[in-house]
């Protein structure tokens, strides 16, 4: 059942054997797999509203209008950022059922073997390593193939079928696809299947689409066979305040107010285990309302420490992105779609009607992954930042036109370069007491001279690319960064220029038992607390090589395992 509001609980039961604290990405996972159990009883407290009936997160091209600055968006902004000469540029993420999987680029990308054998190593639980997640992976994944021929587009060996969460392929086909796969060819980059764990190489990019709609974990996880089950709860427009330990160490009491403010607050019980899933700005922001932090740092700010965790908001590693465009000598881009109202209105005609047309697909067709060569001087005297051989140093984007509102005229390529493997790490801060105020958040984009050199390795690569002779007479001119532009200049551009993927991780960040950092233990609970778990992108202790809501599906059905391994819940009678 959905429950609308935190103003009047005082009808309602408030004690649930689960606590799922954000109904986002991960939460909707653990809500789901728990009430497989008829007889456990789950309530999920999501800050944001429902994901129904807004266009803007159903139709997938209309992702680029999804944030920042609107009502399903944290609208956060980060600090004043050194790397990128002091600006401060925006941090979107879901506030609303299905969290930041209801507003992303739906781009559904499970990074590489080597991504996740660094999870393994680092956790010391050999659990978290690729071969060992392929169950997962496929319970997540319901991959829907694409009509017509598709024996160059896709490897089925490596996708999971019957999984929740649908996941397809570009279905309207752009200007630039062949263009961009013919290049690849050429330069023997083009990978098939990006998510056989393998995914260097440039190649068709797969979404969490379903039937020309976004496949969210609200539309997934909570879709209508699984929102009616009794013992599943949603109470949506309620802000989590601070988790409250009864005992020493042991927390079973959630503290919640109306997401609207005020001073109101009220209280829920899990008599099992709460499960923080808020996401990586918003737990460890609940961790340290709580007083679960760096107990000098929160003492500063006036916040009584309960558990001593100087890791909690450190470490958030974030992948900086920068985009190049040119004027093309074409009219089939998608530009005039976005700056012509009729056109727009009819696409939109077209999409309501038949589920076809430009409105079905996210906005890239392919996406590449790539390194650096093992010679090359950026990577001397330095320690490789990849996770291994199979990991990109960098990520790719195709564009059939500019994203966002073009010039009035002319038709355009953009493509973008992002740093994948990135150096620098950054924080989510306090700096007040009440709940209702931001977190600080410094994700320290480009703030390491290597991820600069990867960006600019990364320009290079792009304006070599488009250098292929299936890009002659299709390029009229550079409109963002020029071709002849020296490193420094390159450098200049990519600092005025870049802003954040969006892919946040690490804050609440996975460790081995014994390691003297870290948040959570490889069975994802906190350190030295009992009753609390944390199941969201901030445990991810790296990032991984790709975008990354793929992993955090992945964790979160692993971690919906762990629990119901630990309160013994074998599925009595599985309900669909
Ligand atoms: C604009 C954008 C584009 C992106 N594009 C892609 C992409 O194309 N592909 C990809 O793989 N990844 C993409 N990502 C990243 C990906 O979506 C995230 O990594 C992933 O969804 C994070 O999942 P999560 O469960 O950690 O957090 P979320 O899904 O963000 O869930 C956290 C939930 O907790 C709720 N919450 C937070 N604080 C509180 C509180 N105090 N009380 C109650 N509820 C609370 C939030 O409202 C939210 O619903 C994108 C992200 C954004 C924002």
């Amino acid at each position: 059942s959905i429950i609308n509001r935190a103003t009047d609980p005082a009808g309602l039961n408030l004690t649930f054997d689960f606590i799922v604290v954000g109904g986002g990405t991960a939460g909707n996972v653990i809500a789901n797999r728990l009430t497989e159990d008829k007889d456990s009883s789950v309530l999920v407290i999501e800050a944001g509203g429902s994901n129904e009936d807004v266009l803007n997160i159903i139709v997938p091209w209309f992702c680029i209008r999804a944030t920042p600055d609107t009502p399903q968006d944290w609208n956060y902004t980060t600090t004043p950022q050194d790397g990128l000469g002091g600006r401060s540029v925006p941090y979107p993420r879901g506030f609303v059922l299905g969290g930041s999987s209801s507003v992303n680029s739906m781009d559904y990308t499970r990074g590489s073997k080597d991504d996740y054998a660094r999870f393994a190593r680092v956790s010391g639980d050999d659990g978290w390593s690729w071969d060992r997640l392929i169950p997962y992976m496929r319970k997540n994944e319901r991959f829907s193939p694409p009509i017509g021929n598709t024996t160059e587009v896709f490897n089925p060996a490596v996708h999971g079928f019957h999984g929740i969460n649908t996941v397809s392929m570009p279905a309207f086909p752009q200007g630039t696809d062949t263009r961009v796969i013919d290049t690849a060819k050429e330069l023997k980059e083009f990978n098939i299947d990006m998510n056989s764990g393998e995914p260097l190489g440039i190649g068709w990019v797969q979404t969490t689409i379903k039937n020309g709609s976004r496949s969210s974990s609200a539309t997934s996880y909570l879709g209508p066979q699984y929102i009616g089950r009794p013992n599943l709860h949603v109470m949506l427009n309620t802000l989590v305040t601070r988790v409250l330990q009864s005992d020493a160490g042991v927390f079973q009491t959630v503290e919640f107010a109306p997401s609207s403010g005020g001073s109101t607050r009220f209280r829920a019980t899990a008599t099992k285990e709460i499960i923080l899933s808020a996401g990586s700005i918003g737990t460890p922001h609940i961790l340290m309302n709580s007083g679960i932090g760096d107990s000098r740092e929160l003492s500063t700010i006036g916040i009584a420490s309960v558990h001593n965790l100087p890791s909690v908001g450190k470490n958030l590693t974030d992948h900086p992105i920068v985009r190049l465009s040119w004027l093309v000598n074409s009219t089939d881009t998608f530009d005039d779609a976005n700056r012509n109202a009729t056109l727009a209105a009819e696409e939109l005609m077209q999409w309501n009607a038949t589920r076809t047309g430009l409105l079905v697909d996210s906005v890239s067709n392919q996406i590449g992954w790539l390194r650096l060569p093992d010679d090359s001087p950026v990577l001397q005297g330095v320690p490789d930042p990849s996770a291994g051989p199979l990991s990109a140093h960098f990520e790719l984007l195709f564009e059939n036109g500019i994203v966002g509102t073009p010039p009035p005229t002319g038709h355009y390529l953009s493509m973008s370069a992002a740093v994948v493997s990135p150096s620098a790490r950054g924080s989510v801060t306090l700096n007040s007491t009440d709940p209702f105020s931001s977190p600080v958040i410094d994700p320290n984009l480009l703030g390491a001279a290597l991820d600069v050199a990867i960006l600019r390795t990364a320009v290079r690569t792009i304006q070599s690319f488009i250098l292929g002779p299936a890009w002659s007479y299709y390029i009229i001119a550079p409109i963002s960064l020029n071709d002849t532009a020296s490193d420094a200049e390159v450098d200049a551009y990519t600092q005025a220029n870049t802003g954040s993927l969006f892919h946040p991780i690490g804050t609440a960040a996975m460790s081995a038992v014994t390691a003297d950092y870290g948040v959570v233990n490889p069975d994802l609970k906190v350190k030295g607390l009992s009753g609390l778990r944390v199941v969201d992108a901030s445990v991810l202790p790296f990032i991984p090589a790709a975008h990354t809501q793929a992993a955090v599906y992945i964790f979160a059905e692993r971690a919906a395992d762990f629990i119901k391994e630990e309160f013994g819940i074998t599925v009595s009678e599985l309900q669909v």
